[in-house]
């Protein structure tokens, strides 16, 4: 029998008020992939990486992890199973770290208030990850004492303390200044090599080229087109909106 799917999204329809962001999107994933999300600004990027972190209800469809439901019904009601919510990983575009607690008790809290792990196995798994990032040296540092984008090497090392089977990555990179994109970059290269599970949503199409197995492009809330990064990033329509999101992201920059 194949194996399931780590992840399988089936008709997914979600809306805030009258707004429709999903209209049947359905999508899946397997162990190796490393799927790149893009697609129109407000198509539901975000949103979709929201859902499967289990941070936002829906209104209709299913998700599965390795077979198993990961959206529970109980009548209209709905809740997420948190065993499973467990196995997924997010790092945000903002950081999200503890400003008052340094990098060292930032990759240990989660750990050891929620995993029952051991301050000392935690500190001592902390420190392996900082060292992988080059960040060793900032064990005892302060947020506001890092550049960008060494937090943003902390945050994806506060997400791989609690061993994700796959790791969620939005927009990680947009609020960093261009000579700080290539160091977070090379880290998140670095876990695909070693076989990490991804979902990326990104504007830097050369980065989606470099790093994705696949490439998703969503948009009017269904899946357009999903395929290798090669088909599907010059396909007529995605390649028009890619311009686009490049032109406006290049002026942001
Ligand atoms: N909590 C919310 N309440 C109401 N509307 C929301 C909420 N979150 C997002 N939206 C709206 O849903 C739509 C999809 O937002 P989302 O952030 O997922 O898009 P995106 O594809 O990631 O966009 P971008 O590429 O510009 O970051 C947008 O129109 C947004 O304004």
């Amino acid at each position: 029998m194949a194996q399931d799917k780590l992840l399988k999204i089936h008709n997914l329809h979600k809306s805030y008020g009258d707004l429709e962001i999903f209209k049947g999107l359905t999508l899946s994933m397997d162990r190796g992939d490393r799927l790149v999300i893009i697609g129109p600004s407000g198509g539901g990027k975000s949103t979709l990486l929201r859902i499967v972190m289990g941070l936002e209800d829906i209104v209709g469809g299913d998700i599965y992890m390795d077979g198993k439901p990961y959206i529970l019904r109980d009548g209209a009601k709905t809740k997420i199973d948190r065993k499973l919510q467990a196995r997924v990983g997010m790092v945000f575009q903002h950081y999200t770290l503890f400003p008052h607690l340094d990098i060292l008790r930032n990759l240990t809290l989660a750990p050891v208030k929620t995993r029952g792990m051991s301050r000392a196995e935690a500190e001592e798994k902390a420190m392996g990850l900082l060292t992988r990032f080059g960040l060793d040296a900032k064990a005892h540092a302060y947020p506001s004492q890092l550049s960008g984008g060494q937090k943003q090497r902390v945050a994806i090392a506060r997400a791989l303390m609690l061993d994700p089977d796959l790791l969620l990555f939005d927009e990680v990179t947009s609020a960093l200044d261009p000579e700080l994109v290539a160091e977070v970059e090379a880290v998140m290269m670095e876990l695909a090599e070693a076989g990490m599970p991804m979902m990326i949503v990104t504007h830097d199409m050369h980065f989606a080229r470099n790093i994705a197995s696949r490439v998703v492009f969503a948009a009017g809330g269904v899946v357009v087109e999903d395929g290798p990064p090669e088909q599907v990033l010059d396909a007529p329509q995605v390649a028009r909106t890619r311009e686009f999101v490049e032109r406006v992201f290049a002026k942001k920059r």
